[in-house]
């Protein structure tokens, strides 16, 4: 088994030891060496199962030792700062300082944020683009705005990547048959690194088939988690609503209801501004609960958490998916709790979906 010293420089390897992370796991073994021979690489593995570093570290290595320009795009602001601020910690390490921003790529080497600003930008020297949770990013049905916004930025690159001068690295949780397809029939030289299995092994379920008042079922389901004897009674939970007003309605409740949760809300009508502080007071343990809906459903990383708890029915097995897993994250235990009326149980397409994800997740370990 490899170790970090023998994948990549030994300062990055020195950056990882400070953040705790000292062994690669297989998805990262299999993934860096592709990306540092230059290869075109898609990395699918479960929620939390590091892929940030299978881009991250290839890339920062290649721009250490050379005067190109890389990209990493992201759905949200608050995903591309999380990955940004890892690059600045690992980018302390290098031999060459390099500057990472998030405002625009300009004169600085790495850029990491979200697609509509490059698209606004002046793409110089870039030959390495790196897409995390490519499958929303770049397929039909994702993220519209963002896509056309990606589809404008490849379209610029296209000479690069016709004369083999681009790097391309796809990262991704969760691929439906039909997005893979659509995937590799787009880029058909990317190398394939994945992981069998959807769902995490550590990650609990829990489905709530109930009648009657949803707001006293999430009051019993929160008092539960308090008293679960495996996990830490201190673990916080992320609440997904489908609105932003429910965020809101559920906020107010639990102000009154459980006042030493300190609870937060972000969603799509959180002032921008404030996002990022938000996401930080929470991972930073000063509030137990977040209240939000499917904007922070993907690649954030609050190691503290320990329940999702899913108010409103997710739309799709992806979204179940991207949502439960903010929790069980780095081989810790978590548990998912899913909400479900039961007049919605029948006509609940997704419930079938989730299944067949749960099945293939146990079949893969
Ligand atoms: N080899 C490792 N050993 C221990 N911890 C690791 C390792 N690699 C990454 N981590 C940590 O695991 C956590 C999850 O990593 P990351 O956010 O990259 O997951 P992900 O696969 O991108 O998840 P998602 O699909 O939800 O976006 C982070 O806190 C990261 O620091």
């Amino acid at each position: 088994m490899a170790t970090f010293e023998q994948l990549v420089h030994p300062g990055l390897a020195a950056g990882l030891r400070e953040l705790k992370i000292v062994a690669p796991n297989s998805i990262q073994q299999n993934a860096i060496p592709l990306g540092l021979s230059g290869r075109d690489v898609l990395v699918c593995a479960q929620t939390g199962s590091g892929k940030t570093l299978t881009f991250l570290l290839p890339i920062l290595q290649r721009l250490d030792s050379s005067d190109q320009q890389a990209a990493v795009l992201a759905p949200t602001e608050q995903l591309a700062h999380q990955v940004a601020s890892v690059a600045r910690h690992l980018a302390k390490y290098l031999k060459r300082p390099i500057d990472v921003a998030e405002d625009g790529p300009g004169e600085r080497k790495l850029f990491v944020g979200t697609p509509d600003k490059l698209a606004r930008a002046e793409l110089g020297h870039l030959t390495i683009l790196a897409i995390d949770e490519a499958d929303l990013l770049l397929c039909a049905g994702g993220l519209e705005a963002q896509r056309l916004a990606i589809e404008e930025v490849l379209q610029t690159l296209e000479p690069r990547a016709a004369t083999g001068a681009l790097q391309l690295y796809l990262a991704m949780a969760h691929l439906t048959e039909q997005r893979e397809e659509e995937l590799l029939k787009r880029f058909p030289h990317v190398q394939q690194v994945g992981h069998v299995g959807v769902m995490v092994p550590t990650l609990r379920q829990c489905f709530h088939y109930f009648r009657g008042d949803k707001d006293a079922k999430l009051l019993f389901v929160l008092s539960e988690f308090e008293a679960d004897d495996i996990l830490p009674p201190e673990g916080a939970t992320m609440i997904f609503c489908a609105c932003s007003g429910a965020c809101e309605r559920l906020k107010a409740l639990l102000e009154v209801e459980k006042p030493a949760y300190q609870t937060l809300t972000l969603h799509e009508e959180s002032p921008l501004e404030t996002r990022g502080a938000v996401a930080q007071c929470f991972r930073e343990g000063n509030s137990r609960v977040l209240l939000t809906t499917d904007m922070a459903a993907r690649g954030l990383d609050f190691p503290r958490l320990r329940h999702v708890v899913l108010f409103d029915p997710p739309q799709d097995a992806t979204a179940f998916v991207h949502s439960a897993g903010r929790t069980a994250r780095r081989g810790q235990e978590g548990l998912v709790t899913c909400l479900v009326e039961a007049s919605q149980a029948t006509k609940c397409h997704f419930d079938g979906k989730i299944v067949h994800a749960l099945k293939a997740s146990s079949e893969g370990e």
